[in-house]
Formats: C-alpha cells, structure tokens, sequence
C-alpha cells in the first residue's frame, strides 16, 4: 500500500445493469469522503452479452470469458477518464474496489456460490492500479450469504452523519434492482436483502412500455394497486424467511412474475402499481419501530411515487435519501466498494456476521497487484 495516498477508488455494477457507478473517495480516520464520481453506461455490446448470460442461464464457457475481459476493460476506460478530469495521477490511489457483475448468487445451495464476473488483471494492467475483487467469497466460505456487504459500511458512516436526533432507529434501504435494508438499532446491525427493489418494475416496464424503467413512477401513479395481486405476490416463501438472507434476479424476474399471476389480467398500469407496491411494503413491513429515519439510496430513491407509498407506509418515520445526510444516493454503494478494499488493504474484517450469518467476521477479497 502506498501510505501517504489516502484515495481509493470503488466501481459498483448492480443487478439493473445500468451500467457502471465510479466513486474516488479519501479515507482518514475511518471517514469516508466523496472526492469524485462518474456514472457511464456499459456499450451496447456488453449489455446484451451480460443480459444474455443472466437471464439465459446457460451460456457458452467463453461468454464468461469475453463478458469479464470487456467488462474489465469498460472499468478501465471509466477510472482512467474519472482520475484525467480530476487531474490525479495512479499512483496516487491505493487500491480500485471492484464488485464485479453478479451473474449468479445461489449462496444456499449444496455447493454455496456467488459469481461476481471480472478480469481484475486486466482492470490492474489498464489502470496501474492494484485491485481488491470477490469481496463475497470468503463470507460465503464462512457459511454466509456473502450479501448484503453495505450494512457494515452504513454502520460505519453512522459516526460521521447528522441524523444524531434518529439514530436510536436509523434504517438504510439501498433500492437497486434488488433492495437491501441496513438496521442499525443502537448497537445492534442488521441486514439482508428485502427482495425486489426495481427489478420487476423495469422489467415490466421494458416489456409493456417499451421503456427502460417507470421515471420518477409516473406510469405507476396512474395506476390502481390490486391487493388480489399484491397478497398473491406476497405470499412468497421469501419475504417471510428470517434473516440471515439474501437473493437475486435469477429468483425475482418476470418468470416469477407470470407464475404468481398466470390468471390475472390487469392493464399495465395497475400492475405497475401493484409491483411498485410489493417494493414498498416488503422493504417497510420489516421495520418494526414505531419512529426513525428511512434513509433511501440507490435509483429507487429517484422514483417519487415509490417514496410516497414508503412514507405512506412509515408514517412516522422521517424518510429521506442521504443525500440529505450527507452521502451521495447514487454512488453510496461505489463509495462502500472503496472502503471494502480499504479494509483489505489494511487486513480488517469486512463483512457482518449478524447480518451475513458468516460464522466470524474475516478479511474479504482477493487481491490483484498492479504490475
Ligand atoms: N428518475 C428515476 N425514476 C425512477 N426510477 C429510477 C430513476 N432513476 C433510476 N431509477 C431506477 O434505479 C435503477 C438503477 O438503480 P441502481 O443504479 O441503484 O441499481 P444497481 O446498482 O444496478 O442495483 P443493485 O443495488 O441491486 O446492485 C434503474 O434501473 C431504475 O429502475
Ligand atoms: C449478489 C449480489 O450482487 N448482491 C447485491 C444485489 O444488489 C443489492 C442487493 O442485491 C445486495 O445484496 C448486493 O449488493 C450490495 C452492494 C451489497 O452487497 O450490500
């Protein structure tokens, strides 16, 4: 590690596949700074290879090959044009975090995995900068469920944030295309995935609307919930599992979409608002404090019809997007992947067991010199 730098650089590709989130942070004193960031969209060819890889689920060996390789090389681009503008030089930053693209996460098999594509050399080689990568193996080694890894984070942030006046019930909720609750009750964390952030939404979206996701929820507003629907949908074995847990697009698609409701023949908005409804209630059902401040990150905390059904739902709650304390909505998850390859650098534990259900706290992530 080079030890007068203080930058890190996290990239996060979520499960929406829209594309690659860049933060360059400064870590001093275990407090986390946004310096920069960028958000670019994967190449039309690197959508559709990983698209097909996700929801084909069978695929040729060298798909997997190719997908890594131009994923590495998307990063590379997007981390040397981020330090060009910011005038930094490589050597200057101490390790890039890089999630990677989940392809599959299945950590509750007989063979527990989670697959996280990338060519971290080839990331390593086309920036000059070490990378840390496959943060989840090692919880899922452990006996976790290798996700969700932000809560420890947001716990993190909890000493350098105002919200001092909620912090006895301060609730995160990250609503990417899956959604994932981070619970910090006084000292006690908790976390796990809630289900479907914005998954069904876009995919429904894309299919009926022939647009790539419900802006700001306006479709959904103009719809009516149908709680025939809705109870259907909720009766998922999923939502009433207990914590530890976690999931993924390969269960929450449209395939499970058309299973619940084979017989059902809603017009298009309502059932937009029915699934914007799902995402609502399964992320504020679990929160069972009577007041607090929901603080939402992600693109779901863009779609103003979602945050009204949450406040609707948390009447007394304080439901804000961080932004308004502070961390930006749209990289905190980049800005976690920098802090992840922090902690490796520095040989500290990552991951949460009383939120992962790892059998102890350990070092994640492997890590990838610079050559
Ligand atoms: N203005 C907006 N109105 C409504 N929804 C929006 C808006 N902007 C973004 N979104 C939603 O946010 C999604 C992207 O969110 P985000 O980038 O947080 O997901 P991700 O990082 O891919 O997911 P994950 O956290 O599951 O890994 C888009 O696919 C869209 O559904
Ligand atoms: C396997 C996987 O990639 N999981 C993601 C996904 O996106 C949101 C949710 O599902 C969360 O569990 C996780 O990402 C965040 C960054 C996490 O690990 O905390």
């Amino acid at each position: 590690m080079r030890q007068n730098s203080i930058y890190y650089i996290g990239i996060m590709s979520g499960t929406s596949l829209d594309g690659i989130d860049i933060a360059l942070v400064n870590i001093v004193n275990e407090q986390t700074s946004l310096v920069a960031s960028l958000e670019t969209p994967f190449t039309d060819s690197l959508h559709q290879l990983l698209s097909s890889i996700i929801t084909n689920k069978t695929c040729n060996i060298a798909d997997i090959g190719n997908a890594s390789y131009q994923l590495a090389c998307e990063y590379a681009v997007a981390v040397n044009h981020l330090l060009q503008t910011q005038q930094i030089d490589a050597n200057e930053i101490n390790a890039i975090g890089a999630h990677g693209q989940t392809v599959f996460h299945d950590p509750n098999s007989e063979t527990p995995h989670s697959t996280q594509l990338l060519n971290a050399s080839v990331l390593a080689a086309k920036t000059g900068i070490t990378c840390v990568h496959n943060f989840r193996e090692m919880d899922i080694a452990l006996g976790g469920q290798g996700a969700p890894l932000v809560p420890l984070f947001h716990q993190s942030l909890l000493a350098q944030i105002s919200t001092n006046k909620h912090n006895d019930s301060l609730v995160f909720a990250n609503i990417g295309g899956i959604a994932n609750l981070t619970i910090c009750h006084q000292d006690t964390l908790l976390g796990f995935d809630s289900g479907p952030g914005n998954t069904l939404i876009d995919s429904f979206t894309q299919q009926a609307f022939d647009q790539p996701y419900d802006r700001n929820g306006d479709l959904a507003k103009q719809g009516k919930i149908n709680q025939e629907l809705l109870k259907q949908l909720l009766d998922d074995d999923y939502f009433a599992l207990p914590t530890p847990k976690s999931t993924g697009r390969e269960y929450f698609n449209l395939t499970w979409l058309r299973q619940k409701c084979a017989e059902n023949t809603l017009n298009n908005y309502d059932m937009l608002a029915t699934l914007t409804e799902l995402t609502a209630l399964t992320i504020s059902s679990p929160i069972q404090s009577k007041e607090g401040a929901l603080v939402l990150c992600g693109g779901g905390a863009k779609n103003a019809y979602l945050v009204a059904r949450l406040q609707h739902h948390l009447p007394s709650w304080h439901v804000t997007t961080s932004d308004n304390i502070g961390v930006s909505a749209d990289f905190m998850e980049a800005m976690a992947f920098a802090w992840l390859a922090y902690r490796t650098l520095n040989h500290l534990p990552a991951n949460a067991p009383s939120v992962t259900g790892a059998n102890k706290a350990a070092v994640l992530g492997q890590i990838t010199f610079a050559p």
